[in-house]
Parts: structure tokens; C-alpha cells; sequence
């Protein structure tokens, strides 16, 4: 294992010296503030909200590292966030309750559990963080970064929130010069982290898949250096990096397939990957109250799992298309 994830699962990352000027301060277990003077952007960066989704900490850690050598001067407030760290080292999505399901005060009404305190934690410092930044209202950003179980046709893509205020076009901008192949639409409130910061803070808030999730030591990083890029260049306001793909590809949530039930059954093999197209009619879920038939305007799967628990989403359809309204306008 890399020093410094070692360090950040036995919590001596305090330890990193890092540079007075940035007035570093660690608010939380695992979460690191730094303001700059004269800051006009305000940025929290996270990873690790699922536990066993280790490719964005090492991201995220080689920042952290970049910034304590000094070759990484950030300009703008900055919160770290490395979300759960007792199933990081379980290897594990969560111990009790999906964290990412928790945000919004869902946390209240959930049994007790160190994700329900951690996503209220979360909630608090990300509050502190965005209420004492001098960063105009368009300039707070959220970049949550995961890795997907399943392998994926379009390997990297972001899942933008439900929003009901202005996304910029530099927002997508930084999706396209990150090198993601895809842009998911969500189409209803959630509880996710990102969802909770881009509705309480009006921050362009996103979550983002790299990969797939892996153990720690077996990522492949330089598949994660664009991502790393863009946002060396969003925190220090250097430009963006030229893309150098084909143009992103765009989705829009048609439907979530909620589990209700424990009989409930997916009809997809193991190895079909995110965003693979069914012929409509086919009928994709069922549990004795309903069933999921594929329609001809939403064909994509993402993120099939009959694993997850009863209450939670176990898939999603997506129709091709960026939503009809324009969500940047
Ligand atoms: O691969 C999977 O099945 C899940 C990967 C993952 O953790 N995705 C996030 C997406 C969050 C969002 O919809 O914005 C999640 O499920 O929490
Ligand atoms: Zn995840």
C-alpha cells in the first residue's frame, strides 16, 4: 500500500505538513480545509463515499500530496473530503446503510449508524465550508468522485443532479475537459451528496464515475490522470486541458427501478455492462407487485444491482438526449 493511504486509514494524514499560507485545517476525520487569501472559487472535492470505490481516494490523496510539496498551489477554497474511512479499510461499499443514500437529513430518519453520523457530519462541514467562503454564488463546485461496479460501455461519465438553478457552460466545459465519455441527467431529487450540495449550496454539483471499483494497489492510475488534470486546473485557475476525445455523450434518467421487495429479480447476466441498449418490451426487473419492461425511448441500463437493499434504487433506464429544457440555461 501507497505511505500515504496508509496514512490516511490510520488517520495520521494530520501529520502531512502542508503549506501556512493555504491555512490548512483538518475540519473532520478525513476532511481538509484550505482558503487561500483573495479566493474566488470555493471547491469540495470527495472520494471514498463508498468504501471499496479506492481509485478516486488515491486521486484525491495524490492532491493532497501535490499540495503539501508545493507543486500544486491552489487559489481557491478547498474542502477534501475522503467520506468513509472505517469500509475503506473493510474494503467495503458501507458497513450498515449506503452513505450515498443518506444526504438531505435522510440521515435523521435512518437507523443508527456510522454512515447516518458521517452523512450528518458531511452535512455540517460542507455547510461550514461553503458559509465562509467570500466565492461569488456560480463559482461553488462538487466533484464526488466513485467507481462503478459493473464495467461501463462509456468507461467514465458524470450523473448530474436534479437542479433547479443554473449550470454553467464552464461546468461542462470541465466534464468535457476531463475526458468523461458520458453525461447522466438525473431527473428526480436524491440522496446523494452531490445531490444535497448542488440544492443547499446552488453549487454545480456532480457525481463522477472513473472506472471501475477495485481494491487499493490494483488501479490503474493513469486511466484517472484527465480527471486529475481538470481539477488541478479548476482549483488553480489555470485553463482547462484541451479534450481530446469525441464529444461527450448525453442521457437522461427516464426511470429508477426501486426494490421493494427481497423477491426481487434482475434478468441481466453478471457481465453486461452500464449503458448496455435492451430491445423494448424486454422485461428487465420484476417482484410480485410489478414489473420493468424496457420502452422504446429509454433503453440504456445503469447500474444494475438486485443486491441492493429493499427501499433502494436497483437500476436505472436512460433515454439518449440531454433533458428537453436545457438544464446550463
Ligand atoms: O456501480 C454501481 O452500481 C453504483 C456506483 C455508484 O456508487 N454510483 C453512485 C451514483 C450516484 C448518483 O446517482 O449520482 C451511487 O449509486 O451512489
Ligand atoms: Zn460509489
Amino acid at each position: 500500500m501507497q505511505p500515504l493511504t496508509d496514512q490516511l486509514l490510520h488517520c495520521t494524514l494530520p501529520d502531512l505538513p502542508l503549506p501556512a499560507a493555504l491555512h490548512p485545517r483538518w475540519l473532520a476525520e478525513g476532511v481538509l480545509e484550505l482558503r487561500p487569501e483573495h479566493a474566488r472559487r470555493a471547491v469540495v472535492v470527495s472520494a471514498g463515499i463508498h468504501g471499496n470505490e479506492t481509485a478516486p481516494v488515491e486521486l484525491l490523496l495524490a492532491l493532497v500530496a501535490a499540495i503539501g510539496a508545493g507543486t500544486l498551489c491552489p487559489a481557491t477554497d478547498l474542502l477534501l473530503v475522503f467520506g468513509n474511512l472505517p469500509a475503506m479499510r473493510a474494503n467495503r461499499r458501507y458497513l450498515h446503510h449506503d452513505m450515498n443514500r443518506l444526504f438531505g437529513g435522510r440521515h435523521r430518519t435512518a437507523p443508527r449508524s456510522h454512515e447516518a453520523t458521517r452523512a450528518a457530519e458531511l452535512e455540517a462541514v460542507t455547510a461550514a465550508f461553503f458559509e465562509h467562503t467570500t466565492a461569488p454564488a456560480g463559482e461553488r463546485w462538487h466533484l464526488d468522485m466513485h467507481t462503478a461496479i459493473r464495467g461501463s460501455l462509456y468507461p467514465q461519465f458524470a450523473l448530474v443532479p436534479f437542479h433547479a438553478h443554473a449550470y454553467s457552460p464552464a461546468f461542462f466545459d470541465l466534464l468535457a475537459a476531463a475526458e468523461l465519455d458520458a453525461v447522466v441527467q438525473h431527473t428526480q431529487v436524491g440522496g446523494t451528496f452531490s445531490h444535497f450540495v448542488s440544492e443547499q449550496f446552488q453549487a454545480q454539483s456532480v457525481t463522477l464515475e472513473l472506472g471501475k471499483a477495485r481494491p487499493f494497489g490494483q488501479n490503474d492510475l493513469p486511466q484517472f490522470a484527465p480527471t486529475g488534470r481538470a481539477i488541478r486546473a479548476l482549483i488553480t485557475g489555470a485553463p482547462l486541458p484541451e479534450r481530446q476525445k469525441p464529444p461527450v455523450h448525453h442521457f437522461t434518467v427516464a426511470e429508477s427501478i426501486i426494490k421493494t421487495s427481497e423477491q426481487f429479480t434482475l434478468n441481466l447476466p453478471n457481465e453486461a455492462e452500464n449503458f448496455t441498449c435492451l430491445p423494448p418490451g424486454y422485461e428487465i426487473a420484476a417482484q410480485p407487485d410489478r414489473r420493468w419492461v424496457v420502452s422504446d425511448t429509454a433503453r440504456h441500463i445503469l447500474f444494475p444491482n438486485a443486491g441492493v437493499a429493499t427501499g433502494l434504487r436497483a437500476g436505472m433506464l436512460l433515454a439518449p438526449g440531454a433533458p428537453r429544457l436545457s438544464l446550463s440555461e
